[in-house]
Protein backbone atom coordinates (compact mmCIF):
# COMPACT_ATOMS: atom_id res chain seq x y z
CA UNK A 1 0.00 0.00 0.00
CA UNK A 2 0.41 3.82 0.21
CA UNK A 3 1.17 4.46 3.86
CA UNK A 4 2.59 6.81 5.60
CA UNK A 5 3.75 6.65 9.42
CA UNK A 6 1.32 7.85 11.71
CA UNK A 7 0.97 11.61 12.29
CA UNK A 8 -0.48 13.88 14.34
CA UNK A 9 -3.60 15.93 13.64
CA UNK A 10 -2.19 18.42 11.19
CA UNK A 11 -3.82 22.55 10.73
CA UNK A 12 -4.15 24.24 7.67
CA UNK A 13 -1.42 25.79 5.69
CA UNK A 14 1.08 25.49 9.17
CA UNK A 15 0.59 21.72 9.30
CA UNK A 16 2.55 20.77 12.28
CA UNK A 17 4.46 23.91 12.42
CA UNK A 18 2.74 24.60 15.75
CA UNK A 19 3.82 21.60 17.82
CA UNK A 20 6.89 22.86 17.60
CA UNK A 21 7.58 24.91 19.94
CA UNK A 22 9.34 26.46 22.03
CA UNK A 23 12.40 23.82 22.07
CA UNK A 24 12.33 21.56 18.76
CA UNK A 25 13.97 18.35 20.02
CA UNK A 26 11.70 18.73 23.21
CA UNK A 27 8.99 18.81 21.49
CA UNK A 28 9.49 16.12 19.31
CA UNK A 29 10.58 13.83 21.97
CA UNK A 30 6.43 14.46 23.59
CA UNK A 31 5.18 13.90 20.39
CA UNK A 32 7.32 10.62 20.02
CA UNK A 33 6.06 9.29 23.33
CA UNK A 34 3.08 9.86 22.04
CA UNK A 35 2.97 8.79 18.34
CA UNK A 36 5.57 6.34 18.34
CA UNK A 37 9.11 5.93 17.40
CA UNK A 38 8.00 7.14 14.14
CA UNK A 39 6.30 10.13 12.74
CA UNK A 40 5.02 11.88 9.81
CA UNK A 41 5.17 15.55 10.27
CA UNK A 42 4.11 18.50 7.58
CA UNK A 43 6.16 21.46 8.55
CA UNK A 44 4.56 23.56 6.40
CA UNK A 45 4.25 22.28 3.67
CA UNK A 46 7.23 20.37 3.58
CA UNK A 47 6.93 16.64 4.34
CA UNK A 48 8.81 15.22 6.98
CA UNK A 49 9.96 12.09 9.06
CA UNK A 50 10.45 11.67 12.71
CA UNK A 51 13.06 9.27 13.85
CA UNK A 52 13.18 8.88 17.47
CA UNK A 53 14.85 5.99 18.65
CA UNK A 54 17.90 4.12 17.81
CA UNK A 55 16.14 1.40 15.63
CA UNK A 56 14.59 3.43 13.41
CA UNK A 57 18.02 5.95 13.23
CA UNK A 58 19.65 2.77 12.31
CA UNK A 59 16.74 2.43 9.75
CA UNK A 60 17.35 5.40 8.02
CA UNK A 61 21.34 6.29 8.56
CA UNK A 62 22.56 2.91 7.69
CA UNK A 63 19.79 0.58 5.78
CA UNK A 64 19.36 3.48 3.71
CA UNK A 65 21.84 5.77 3.90
CA UNK A 66 21.89 6.15 0.60
CA UNK A 67 18.19 7.36 -0.05
CA UNK A 68 18.90 10.29 2.47
CA UNK A 69 22.27 11.60 2.34
CA UNK A 70 21.09 15.34 1.23
CA UNK A 71 20.14 17.92 3.44
CA UNK A 72 16.91 20.27 2.91
CA UNK A 73 17.39 23.32 1.43
CA UNK A 74 16.42 26.89 2.49
CA UNK A 75 17.14 30.53 1.67
CA UNK A 76 19.05 31.25 4.62
CA UNK A 77 21.53 28.58 3.12
CA UNK A 78 20.91 29.75 -0.64
CA UNK A 79 22.21 33.46 0.67
CA UNK A 80 24.98 32.35 3.33
CA UNK A 81 26.70 29.93 1.37
CA UNK A 82 27.15 31.65 -1.86
CA UNK A 83 23.93 29.65 -3.50
CA UNK A 84 25.11 26.68 -1.52
CA UNK A 85 28.45 26.44 -3.29
CA UNK A 86 29.68 24.88 0.40
CA UNK A 87 30.04 21.76 1.98
CA UNK A 88 27.66 20.72 4.80
CA UNK A 89 24.50 21.66 3.00
CA UNK A 90 25.68 20.54 -0.70
CA UNK A 91 23.86 17.57 -2.44
CA UNK A 92 25.50 14.38 -1.92
CA UNK A 93 26.97 14.72 -5.28
CA UNK A 94 30.26 14.40 -6.74
CA UNK A 95 31.39 18.55 -5.18
CA UNK A 96 29.93 17.09 -1.73
CA UNK A 97 32.81 13.68 -2.02
CA UNK A 98 35.32 15.62 -3.75
CA UNK A 99 35.23 17.93 -0.21
CA UNK A 100 34.41 15.28 1.79
CA UNK A 101 38.02 13.66 0.53
CA UNK A 102 40.14 16.33 0.99
CA UNK A 103 38.58 16.62 4.50
CA UNK A 104 39.33 13.42 5.42
CA UNK A 105 42.73 13.09 3.86
CA UNK A 106 43.96 16.30 4.55
CA UNK A 107 41.87 19.51 6.23
CA UNK A 108 40.66 17.53 9.32
CA UNK A 109 43.03 14.81 8.53
CA UNK A 110 45.29 13.26 10.94
CA UNK A 111 48.39 14.59 9.75
CA UNK A 112 47.13 18.13 10.13
CA UNK A 113 45.68 18.11 13.15
CA UNK A 114 49.07 17.11 14.56
CA UNK A 115 50.58 20.11 12.88
CA UNK A 116 48.16 21.87 14.45
CA UNK A 117 48.86 20.47 17.82
CA UNK A 118 50.24 24.24 19.09
CA UNK A 119 47.30 26.06 18.19
CA UNK A 120 45.14 24.27 20.61
CA UNK A 121 47.46 23.91 23.67
CA UNK A 122 48.37 27.73 23.32
CA UNK A 123 44.89 28.49 23.20
CA UNK A 124 43.90 26.58 26.15
CA UNK A 125 47.20 27.59 27.85
CA UNK A 126 45.43 31.23 26.93
CA UNK A 127 42.13 30.15 28.86
CA UNK A 128 43.50 28.91 31.56
CA UNK A 129 45.70 32.43 32.08
CA UNK A 130 42.75 34.53 32.07
CA UNK A 131 41.23 31.77 34.61
CA UNK A 132 43.96 32.10 36.88
CA UNK A 133 43.90 36.07 36.62
CA UNK A 134 40.15 36.18 37.92
CA UNK A 135 40.94 33.12 40.56
CA UNK A 136 44.06 35.77 41.83
CA UNK A 137 41.04 38.35 42.29
CA UNK A 138 38.37 36.17 43.39
CA UNK A 139 36.48 37.26 40.16
CA UNK A 140 33.48 35.14 38.58
CA UNK A 141 34.13 34.19 34.80
CA UNK A 142 31.21 33.67 32.41
CA UNK A 143 32.48 30.08 31.70
CA UNK A 144 30.34 29.97 27.88
CA UNK A 145 31.66 33.00 26.61
CA UNK A 146 35.16 32.54 27.23
CA UNK A 147 34.68 28.74 26.20
CA UNK A 148 33.32 30.12 22.68
CA UNK A 149 36.50 32.30 22.85
CA UNK A 150 38.61 29.51 22.57
CA UNK A 151 36.84 27.38 20.36
CA UNK A 152 36.42 30.53 17.84
CA UNK A 153 40.44 31.40 18.17
CA UNK A 154 40.95 27.30 17.63
CA UNK A 155 39.33 26.90 14.47
CA UNK A 156 40.57 30.16 13.55
CA UNK A 157 43.96 30.05 13.85
CA UNK A 158 43.51 26.33 12.11
CA UNK A 159 41.51 27.90 9.24
CA UNK A 160 43.66 31.08 8.49
CA UNK A 161 46.58 31.37 11.23
CA UNK A 162 44.91 34.38 12.10
CA UNK A 163 43.34 34.64 16.24
CA UNK A 164 40.03 36.51 16.22
CA UNK A 165 40.49 38.15 19.29
CA UNK A 166 43.73 40.37 18.18
CA UNK A 167 41.56 43.26 19.22
CA UNK A 168 38.26 42.89 21.73
CA UNK A 169 36.35 44.79 18.92
CA UNK A 170 37.63 42.41 16.22
CA UNK A 171 36.71 39.22 18.19
CA UNK A 172 33.41 40.37 19.53
CA UNK A 173 32.72 40.93 15.77
CA UNK A 174 33.90 37.69 14.48
CA UNK A 175 32.18 35.81 17.55
CA UNK A 176 28.69 38.00 16.67
CA UNK A 177 29.18 36.98 12.61
CA UNK A 178 29.75 33.66 13.61
CA UNK A 179 26.77 33.12 16.09
CA UNK A 180 24.43 34.80 13.44
CA UNK A 181 25.51 32.52 10.52
CA UNK A 182 24.72 29.78 13.09
CA UNK A 183 21.50 31.04 14.19
CA UNK A 184 20.05 31.74 10.33
CA UNK A 185 21.66 28.73 8.46
CA UNK A 186 20.52 26.54 11.56
CA UNK A 187 23.06 24.07 10.66
CA UNK A 188 20.63 21.30 11.26
CA UNK A 189 18.04 23.51 9.75
CA UNK A 190 14.65 24.29 11.62
CA UNK A 191 15.03 27.94 11.33
CA UNK A 192 13.34 28.45 8.34
CA UNK A 193 10.07 27.44 9.93
CA UNK A 194 9.97 28.53 13.15
CA UNK A 195 10.46 32.26 11.81
CA UNK A 196 7.65 31.17 9.34
CA UNK A 197 5.67 31.01 12.81
CA UNK A 198 7.28 33.70 14.62
CA UNK A 199 7.89 36.15 11.50
CA UNK A 200 6.13 36.85 9.29
CA UNK A 201 7.91 39.70 7.65
CA UNK A 202 10.12 37.45 5.02
CA UNK A 203 11.28 40.66 3.72
CA UNK A 204 12.75 41.79 6.88
CA UNK A 205 14.53 38.13 7.12
CA UNK A 206 16.04 38.77 3.44
CA UNK A 207 17.47 42.23 4.17
CA UNK A 208 18.97 40.25 7.49
CA UNK A 209 20.54 37.60 4.88
CA UNK A 210 21.95 39.87 2.66
CA UNK A 211 23.67 42.04 5.78
CA UNK A 212 24.95 38.89 6.76
CA UNK A 213 26.04 37.77 3.80
CA UNK A 214 27.93 41.31 2.93
CA UNK A 215 29.53 41.05 6.59
CA UNK A 216 31.19 37.61 5.97
CA UNK A 217 32.25 38.59 2.48
CA UNK A 218 34.33 41.14 3.37
CA UNK A 219 35.78 39.34 5.96
CA UNK A 220 36.62 36.40 4.28
CA UNK A 221 38.16 38.13 1.30
CA UNK A 222 40.68 40.00 3.61
CA UNK A 223 41.60 36.77 4.68
CA UNK A 224 42.12 35.29 1.50
CA UNK A 225 43.92 38.52 0.15
CA UNK A 226 46.09 38.59 2.90
CA UNK A 227 46.60 34.66 2.07
CA UNK A 228 47.58 34.85 -1.45
CA UNK A 229 49.76 38.18 -0.90
CA UNK A 230 51.78 35.75 1.72
CA UNK A 231 51.73 32.72 -0.81
CA UNK A 232 53.20 35.06 -3.75
CA UNK A 233 55.97 36.29 -1.49
CA UNK A 234 56.94 32.32 -0.99
CA UNK A 235 56.62 31.55 -4.83
CA UNK A 236 59.42 34.64 -5.74
CA UNK A 237 61.24 33.34 -2.95
CA UNK A 238 60.86 29.87 -3.60
CA UNK A 239 60.36 28.68 0.01
CA UNK A 240 57.35 27.49 0.57
CA UNK A 241 57.21 24.91 3.01
CA UNK A 242 58.66 25.95 5.85
CA UNK A 243 55.95 26.77 7.57
CA UNK A 244 52.92 24.72 8.89
CA UNK A 245 49.78 25.03 6.67
CA UNK A 246 46.71 26.04 7.32
CA UNK A 247 43.59 25.01 6.01
CA UNK A 248 42.97 28.04 3.76
CA UNK A 249 46.41 27.22 2.34
CA UNK A 250 45.54 23.95 1.79
CA UNK A 251 42.55 24.58 0.09
CA UNK A 252 44.37 27.33 -1.99
CA UNK A 253 46.65 24.57 -3.17
CA UNK A 254 43.81 22.30 -4.19
CA UNK A 255 42.27 25.61 -6.44
CA UNK A 256 45.42 26.08 -7.84
CA UNK A 257 45.69 22.41 -8.49
CA UNK A 258 45.37 21.62 -12.65
CA UNK A 259 45.41 18.31 -12.02
CA UNK A 260 42.59 18.17 -9.36
CA UNK A 261 39.66 16.21 -10.31
CA UNK A 262 37.48 19.38 -9.57
CA UNK A 263 38.24 23.05 -9.74
CA UNK A 264 37.39 24.81 -6.33
CA UNK A 265 36.38 28.11 -6.92
CA UNK A 266 36.89 31.66 -4.76
CA UNK A 267 32.98 30.87 -3.64
CA UNK A 268 33.81 26.93 -2.51
CA UNK A 269 36.19 28.27 -0.58
CA UNK A 270 34.82 31.15 1.40
CA UNK A 271 31.59 29.24 1.63
CA UNK A 272 33.87 26.09 2.88
CA UNK A 273 35.33 28.39 5.56
CA UNK A 274 31.94 29.94 6.90
CA UNK A 275 30.76 25.89 7.04
CA UNK A 276 33.73 25.36 9.79
CA UNK A 277 33.07 28.02 11.50
CA UNK A 278 29.20 28.04 11.68
CA UNK A 279 29.70 23.96 12.13
CA UNK A 280 32.42 24.04 14.94
CA UNK A 281 32.10 26.83 17.36
CA UNK A 282 29.07 26.40 19.28
CA UNK A 283 28.88 23.10 19.28
CA UNK A 284 32.22 22.51 20.43
CA UNK A 285 32.04 25.48 23.48
CA UNK A 286 28.30 24.47 24.33
CA UNK A 287 29.94 20.85 25.02
CA UNK A 288 32.79 21.65 27.63
CA UNK A 289 29.87 23.83 29.44
CA UNK A 290 27.46 21.40 30.10
CA UNK A 291 30.32 19.16 31.15
CA UNK A 292 31.26 20.95 33.67
CA UNK A 293 28.18 21.94 35.05
CA UNK A 294 27.24 18.58 35.91
CA UNK A 295 30.53 18.19 37.51
CA UNK A 296 30.28 21.20 39.92
CA UNK A 297 26.27 19.54 40.40
CA UNK A 298 28.20 16.34 41.60
CA UNK A 299 31.29 16.63 43.31
CA UNK A 300 32.07 13.11 43.78
CA UNK A 301 32.41 12.82 40.01
CA UNK A 302 34.68 15.71 39.98
CA UNK A 303 36.63 14.44 42.49
CA UNK A 304 36.98 11.42 41.12
CA UNK A 305 37.86 12.86 37.29
CA UNK A 306 40.45 14.81 39.73
CA UNK A 307 42.46 12.24 41.13
CA UNK A 308 42.57 10.52 38.01
CA UNK A 309 44.27 12.76 36.42
CA UNK A 310 46.61 13.81 39.49
CA UNK A 311 47.48 10.18 39.06
CA UNK A 312 48.13 10.23 35.93
CA UNK A 313 49.27 13.47 35.19
CA UNK A 314 50.77 14.66 38.55
CA UNK A 315 51.22 18.41 39.56
CA UNK A 316 53.81 19.36 37.90
CA UNK A 317 52.76 19.34 34.44
CA UNK A 318 49.53 20.84 32.64
CA UNK A 319 47.72 17.62 31.09
CA UNK A 320 48.59 17.21 28.00
CA UNK A 321 46.36 15.56 24.35
CA UNK A 322 48.17 12.38 24.33
CA UNK A 323 47.44 12.12 28.26
CA UNK A 324 43.49 11.60 27.39
CA UNK A 325 44.36 7.91 26.57
CA UNK A 326 45.23 6.99 29.76
CA UNK A 327 42.18 8.77 31.59
CA UNK A 328 39.23 6.34 30.64
CA UNK A 329 37.12 8.12 33.28
CA UNK A 330 37.41 11.41 31.62
CA UNK A 331 36.61 10.01 28.14
CA UNK A 332 33.63 8.24 29.87
CA UNK A 333 32.42 12.35 31.36
CA UNK A 334 32.64 13.32 27.87
CA UNK A 335 30.70 10.32 26.72
CA UNK A 336 27.97 11.08 29.32
CA UNK A 337 28.08 14.41 28.42
CA UNK A 338 27.18 14.22 25.11
CA UNK A 339 24.55 11.74 25.61
CA UNK A 340 22.70 14.09 27.79
CA UNK A 341 23.76 17.30 26.31
CA UNK A 342 24.32 16.50 22.78
CA UNK A 343 24.73 19.68 20.96
CA UNK A 344 23.73 18.79 18.02
CA UNK A 345 20.25 17.43 18.98
CA UNK A 346 18.91 16.69 15.81
CA UNK A 347 20.20 15.12 13.15
CA UNK A 348 18.81 16.76 9.34
CA UNK A 349 18.47 14.96 5.96
CA UNK A 350 16.60 15.07 3.24
CA UNK A 351 15.48 11.98 1.15
CA UNK A 352 16.69 11.95 -2.58
CA UNK A 353 14.26 8.66 -4.07
CA UNK A 354 10.82 6.86 -2.76
CA UNK A 355 11.85 4.17 -0.25
CA UNK A 356 10.34 1.68 2.16
CA UNK A 357 10.89 1.63 6.00
CA UNK A 358 9.08 -1.00 7.77
CA UNK A 359 5.71 -1.17 6.19
CA UNK A 360 6.08 2.06 5.69
CA UNK A 361 6.22 4.42 2.28
CA UNK A 362 8.38 7.32 2.73
CA UNK A 363 8.45 9.73 -0.68
CA UNK A 364 11.54 11.00 -2.23
CA UNK A 365 12.09 14.78 -1.16
CA UNK A 366 11.04 13.81 2.53
CA UNK A 367 12.95 15.92 4.94
CA UNK A 368 14.44 13.38 8.13
CA UNK A 369 14.63 14.47 11.57
CA UNK A 370 16.29 11.82 13.66
CA UNK A 371 16.00 13.13 17.59
CA UNK A 372 19.91 12.55 18.80
CA UNK A 373 18.70 14.05 22.08
CA UNK A 374 15.50 11.68 22.84
CA UNK A 375 17.53 8.55 21.61
CA UNK A 376 20.17 9.29 24.30
CA UNK A 377 17.58 9.28 27.15
CA UNK A 378 16.04 6.34 25.91
CA UNK A 379 14.99 4.07 28.87
CA UNK A 380 15.35 1.05 26.20
CA UNK A 381 18.80 1.59 25.99
CA UNK A 382 19.51 3.47 28.96
CA UNK A 383 19.55 2.55 33.02
CA UNK A 384 18.42 5.90 34.75
CA UNK A 385 18.71 7.89 31.47
CA UNK A 386 18.15 11.41 33.19
CA UNK A 387 20.83 10.91 35.59
CA UNK A 388 24.77 12.07 34.97
CA UNK A 389 27.06 8.67 35.24
CA UNK A 390 29.67 8.42 33.51
CA UNK A 391 29.95 4.83 35.29
CA UNK A 392 27.96 3.47 32.95
CA UNK A 393 30.72 3.33 30.10
CA UNK A 394 33.23 1.99 32.25
CA UNK A 395 31.23 -1.21 33.98
CA UNK A 396 32.92 -4.28 32.51
CA UNK A 397 29.72 -6.68 31.34
CA UNK A 398 27.74 -3.74 30.97
CA UNK A 399 28.62 -4.07 27.52
CA UNK A 400 28.48 0.03 27.61
CA UNK A 401 32.00 0.04 27.83
CA UNK A 402 33.07 -0.59 24.43
CA UNK A 403 30.58 2.45 23.41
CA UNK A 404 32.05 4.59 21.56
CA UNK A 405 30.52 8.20 19.94
CA UNK A 406 31.86 7.95 16.46
CA UNK A 407 28.37 6.43 14.89
CA UNK A 408 28.93 2.56 15.13
CA UNK A 409 26.19 2.62 18.02
CA UNK A 410 22.83 4.04 17.12
CA UNK A 411 21.66 4.77 20.83
CA UNK A 412 24.62 7.38 20.90
CA UNK A 413 24.66 9.28 17.98
CA UNK A 414 26.19 13.22 19.26
CA UNK A 415 28.10 13.19 15.47
CA UNK A 416 25.63 11.29 13.47
CA UNK A 417 26.67 8.52 11.27
CA UNK A 418 27.70 7.23 8.19
CA UNK A 419 29.59 8.99 5.00
CA UNK A 420 27.50 12.41 6.30
CA UNK A 421 28.75 11.99 9.67
CA UNK A 422 30.26 14.69 11.65
CA UNK A 423 34.08 14.98 9.55
CA UNK A 424 35.33 16.79 12.71
CA UNK A 425 34.76 14.18 15.20
CA UNK A 426 38.70 13.95 15.79
CA UNK A 427 39.12 17.93 16.00
CA UNK A 428 35.99 18.56 18.68
CA UNK A 429 36.91 15.29 21.04
CA UNK A 430 40.68 16.37 20.96
CA UNK A 431 39.85 20.10 21.90
CA UNK A 432 36.51 19.10 24.39
CA UNK A 433 38.15 16.57 26.26
CA UNK A 434 41.78 18.28 26.48
CA UNK A 435 39.91 21.63 27.51
CA UNK A 436 37.95 19.94 30.12
CA UNK A 437 40.54 18.13 31.91
CA UNK A 438 42.80 21.41 32.00
CA UNK A 439 40.29 23.11 33.73
CA UNK A 440 39.47 19.64 36.16
CA UNK A 441 43.28 19.63 36.69
CA UNK A 442 43.90 23.66 37.62
CA UNK A 443 40.53 24.66 39.26
CA UNK A 444 37.61 24.41 41.91
CA UNK A 445 34.45 26.28 40.57
CA UNK A 446 32.48 28.39 43.48
CA UNK A 447 29.40 29.44 41.94
CA UNK A 448 29.07 33.03 41.38
CA UNK A 449 26.50 35.80 43.04
CA UNK A 450 25.68 33.57 45.65
CA UNK A 451 23.28 31.45 43.70
CA UNK A 452 23.65 28.39 46.07
CA UNK A 453 25.34 25.67 45.14
CA UNK A 454 23.49 23.85 42.58
CA UNK A 455 23.94 24.80 38.76
CA UNK A 456 20.64 24.81 37.10
CA UNK A 457 20.73 22.31 33.80
CA UNK A 458 17.67 23.64 31.86
CA UNK A 459 17.99 24.11 28.18
CA UNK A 460 17.27 27.26 26.34
CA UNK A 461 15.73 27.69 22.19
CA UNK A 462 18.81 27.61 19.76
CA UNK A 463 20.24 25.12 17.17
CA UNK A 464 23.37 23.88 19.43
CA UNK A 465 21.64 23.07 22.78
CA UNK A 466 22.43 26.53 24.83
CA UNK A 467 21.91 26.46 28.70
CA UNK A 468 19.58 28.74 29.63
CA UNK A 469 21.44 29.70 32.44
CA UNK A 470 24.40 30.70 31.64
CA UNK A 471 27.39 29.29 33.86
CA UNK A 472 28.81 32.04 35.97
CA UNK A 473 31.82 30.62 38.44
CA UNK A 474 34.27 31.68 40.41
CA UNK A 475 37.33 29.54 39.47
CA UNK A 476 40.12 28.81 42.12
CA UNK A 477 43.64 27.53 41.48
CA UNK A 478 43.81 24.52 43.43
CA UNK A 479 48.02 25.35 43.44
CA UNK A 480 50.32 27.71 41.91
CA UNK A 481 49.62 27.35 38.53
CA UNK A 482 52.14 28.96 36.54
CA UNK A 483 55.02 27.01 36.32
CA UNK A 484 52.68 24.78 34.92
CA UNK A 485 51.45 27.20 31.93
C1 LIG B 1 31.15 18.68 20.07
C2 LIG B 1 31.24 19.24 18.87
C3 LIG B 1 30.49 18.80 17.65
C4 LIG B 1 29.31 18.09 17.53
C5 LIG B 1 28.43 17.54 18.67
C6 LIG B 1 29.05 17.92 16.11
C7 LIG B 1 27.97 17.22 15.59
C8 LIG B 1 27.66 17.11 14.24
C9 LIG B 1 26.52 16.41 13.71
C10 LIG B 1 25.47 15.65 14.51
C11 LIG B 1 26.54 16.56 12.35
C12 LIG B 1 25.52 15.99 11.34
C13 LIG B 1 25.88 14.56 11.09
C14 LIG B 1 24.92 13.77 10.23
O1 LIG B 1 24.17 14.31 9.42
O2 LIG B 1 24.95 12.53 10.39
C15 LIG B 1 27.72 17.34 12.03
C16 LIG B 1 28.09 17.72 10.75
C17 LIG B 1 29.17 18.52 10.45
N1 LIG B 1 30.13 18.97 11.34
FE1 LIG B 1 30.18 18.63 13.34
N2 LIG B 1 30.04 18.54 15.39
C18 LIG B 1 30.93 19.09 16.28
C19 LIG B 1 32.10 19.78 15.97
C20 LIG B 1 32.49 20.11 14.71
C21 LIG B 1 33.70 20.85 14.39
C22 LIG B 1 34.74 21.30 15.41
C23 LIG B 1 33.71 21.03 13.03
C24 LIG B 1 34.73 21.71 12.14
C25 LIG B 1 35.93 22.03 12.47
C26 LIG B 1 32.51 20.38 12.50
C27 LIG B 1 32.17 20.35 11.16
C28 LIG B 1 31.04 19.72 10.65
C29 LIG B 1 30.68 19.75 9.24
C30 LIG B 1 31.45 20.46 8.11
C31 LIG B 1 29.50 18.99 9.12
C32 LIG B 1 28.72 18.71 7.82
C33 LIG B 1 29.20 17.42 7.20
C34 LIG B 1 28.48 17.02 5.93
O3 LIG B 1 27.40 17.55 5.63
O4 LIG B 1 28.98 16.14 5.24
N3 LIG B 1 31.81 19.84 13.54
N4 LIG B 1 28.39 17.67 13.19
Amino acid sequence: GNRLPPSPLALPIIGHLHLLSPIPHQAFHKLSTKYGPLIYLLLGSVPCVLASTAETAKEFLKTHELSFSDRPFSAAVDYLTYGSADFSFAPYGPYWKFMKKICMSELLGGRTLDQLLPVRREEIRRLLMKMIRKSDSEDTVDVGGELITLANNIISRMMMNKRCSESEKEAEDVRSLVHEVAELTGTFNLSDYIWFCRNIDLQGLRKRFEDLHVRFDAMAEKIMKEHEEVRGEKNERGNEGDRVKDLLDILLDVAEDDKAELKLTRENIKAFILDIFAAGTDTTAITIEWALAELINQPDIFDKAREEIDSVVGKSRLVEESDIQNLPYLQAIVKETLRLHPTAPLIVRESTEDCKIGEYNIPKKTRLFVNVWAIGRDPKHWDNPLEFRPNRFLTEGSGKSQLDVRGQHFHLLPFGSGRRGCPATTLALQVVQTTLASMIQCFKFKLGDGKGTTVDMTEAPGLTLPRAHPLVCVPVARFNLLPLI
